[in-house]
């Protein structure tokens, strides 16, 4: 039978629709469909190819779902399915929808063998285990799942998400793709980038952002018994820890702080007492990389979570599965060896810290940008109005374009700052690269929340629904603001990076 008739089959039953090549029967589904039942019965769909009313309302998803993959009672026969569900480990075919160097036909000097096999078992790694549990966790506000913490220690992501360095020493990375000796600044941004295309905020905050920030001070300032009793128990995943700094008066304003820490008699403990506000994986951390008031200054203290320490969950834009929390310490009694660098020199612990954290965050803003590219021309392509697809107005082509830009210049820009990070040693980055990292930073995140705001537009009421055809949107421009005040606030690091480079202005340069 030739493919017309065979298609002419189902207006004989008028509750079966074809969409795309397969053929759902949906005469038990019509009263459950959320979207109606008149819907379905109207006469330009029902018995008939429903593919472009399918995809103008739905994601391809949907379709995955297993209650409704149960829907399909056959195939169009001899015909080849034209639009096919994203495959696991996949890269996307979708101009820009990946970053240059993954694109086909496009050169990086930046990226060798070991970059690119790495991003492979990623990305596989991410749509297999990550993927499924983001999502879940994100809408139901659980902490990630143990079982994906697990399965990440057991290729050692945990590790290589602190970036190169002695903590890598020994370790089998990712089934051995990549040596602890080779491993550099981008093989940890390939990483972030993966990881963060799930487009679930909270739950990338969740997945451990508290170590990332919260075990270095450790790692580098830590006594040996107390780094090497916390580092692995950290890094198998077995124990949780965050990085405890504002406060509800203070903010990030480290001099400001007022959680004090004070000596008992005999100098062997110390005695904290304060709160901290907006701790990321609070609620679930072991252990606190807390900033405490001194006699002689600001000094870092490692807690753990024992008598006195209290978190309660703070309710933010993203979801509870961050664990952000509000934390007491009534006087907690604390050993003075978990001291973390000197007493007093709480700064320079912390200052280390900082361009590594933010140079992570341009890693993810850059690569979620990419992810709303990607929605907005798919949904600006199939979306049909005033008989042609939205990418048919200039006003939305506009506003793409916009878009592009944006995304490429940071992605660049990323792997110029992160170039100079792998041929510099720690102290020359900080010396040199936190005025150009403070200054991407703050360029990301302005561009990220344009994007937002532009991708919201196009996608209409859509972009602001928390399911269907717009969730990432509309979880994006909701949790976006995160990006422009974590790790430093947007207009503090822009007036950062000029006063970085003031500072370098020569003595006798005039006009
Ligand atoms: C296998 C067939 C279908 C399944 C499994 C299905 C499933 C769903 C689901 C789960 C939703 C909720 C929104 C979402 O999660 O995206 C929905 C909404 C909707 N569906 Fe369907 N659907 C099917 C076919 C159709 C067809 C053929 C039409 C024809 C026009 C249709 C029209 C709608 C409408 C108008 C909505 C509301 C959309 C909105 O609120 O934005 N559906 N459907």
């Amino acid at each position: 039978m030739p493919t017309d008739e065979r298609r002419m089959v189902c207006v004989a039953y008028n509750q079966w629709v074809i969409i795309d090549t397969k053929v759902y029967n949906l005469s038990r589904f019509k009263d459950l469909h959320p979207g109606g039942v008149s819907v379905l019965l109207d006469p330009e769909i029902a018995g008939q190819d429903a593919t472009e009313a399918f995809f103008g309302l739905h994601r391809h998803e949907v379709l995955l779902r297993p209650q409704y993959k149960r829907l399909q009672i056959g195939v169009i026969d001899g015909e080849e399915e034209q639009i096919k569900p994203p495959q696991v480990g996949a890269l996307s075919k979708v101009p820009y929808a990946e970053p240059a160097w993954l694109s086909e036909g496009y050169h990086s000097p930046y990226y060798k063998k070991s970059h690119r096999e790495l991003q492979k078992a990623m990305r596989k790694f991410v749509d297999e285990v990550i993927y499924e549990d983001g999502q879940a966790r994100e809408a139901d506000g659980k902490r990630p799942s143990q079982h994906v913490i697990d399965k990440m220690a057991e290729v050692e992501l945990h590790a290589m998400r602190m970036g190169p360095g002695k903590h890598l020493k020994g370790r089998t990375l990712f089934n051995g793709i990549v040596t602890p000796e080779e491993f550099d600044y981008f093989h940890e941004l390939v990483i972030t980038q993966e990881l963060t295309r799930i487009g679930a905020r909270g739950y990338g905050d969740g997945l451990l952002g508290g170590k990332v920030i919260g075990l270095p001070p450790v790692l580098n300032f830590g006594r040996p018994e107390i780094r090497d009793k916390v580092v692995p128990e950290v890094l198998s995943g077995k124990k949780f820890i965050c990085l405890a700094i504002s406060e509800a008066h203070a903010g990030s304003d480290v001099f400001g702080l007022q959680t004090s820490a004070t000596k008992t008699e005999d100098g062997k403990y110390w005695i904290v007492n304060g709160a901290k506000k907006w701790i990321t994986n609070g609620t679930f951390a072991d252990y606190f990389t807390t900033g405490c008031k001194t006699d002689n200054g600001f000094t870092v203290l490692l807690i753990p979570r024992g008598e006195g320490v209290e978190t309660k969950p703070i309710k933010t834009a993203y979801s509870s599965t961050a664990g952000t929390a509000y934390i007491t310490y009534d006087n907690v009694k604390v050993p003075v060896e978990n001291t973390l660098g000197e007493e007093g020199a709480g700064i320079y612990v912390m200052l280390s810290n900082f361009n590594h954290e933010r140079w992570v965050m341009c890693c993810s803003s850059a690569r979620v940008q990419r992810l709303i590219v990607e929605e907005c021309l798919k949904w600006a392509s199939q979306r049909k109005v005033f008989g042609k697809p939205l990418i048919g107005q200039a006003v939305v082509r506009a506003k793409i374009a916009g878009m592009i830009q944006r995304a490429e210049a940071i992605q660049a820009w990323l792997e110029h700052i992160t170039y100079q990070m792998c041929n510099m040693a720690y102290k020359e980055q900080a010396q040199k690269l936190a005025g150009p990292i403070a200054f991407l930073k703050s360029f990301s995140t302005q561009s990220a929340r344009q994007t937002a705001q532009d991708a919201v537009q196009i996608f209409g009421g859509r972009g602001i629904t928390q399911s269907g055809m717009g969730k990432f949107i509309e979880h994006y421009h909701r949790t976006v603001p995160f990006d422009a005040l974590l790790g430093g606030a947007e207009d503090v690091l822009a007036d950062l990076g000029v006063r970085q480079a003031v500072r370098s202005m020569p003595k006798d340069a005039r006009l």
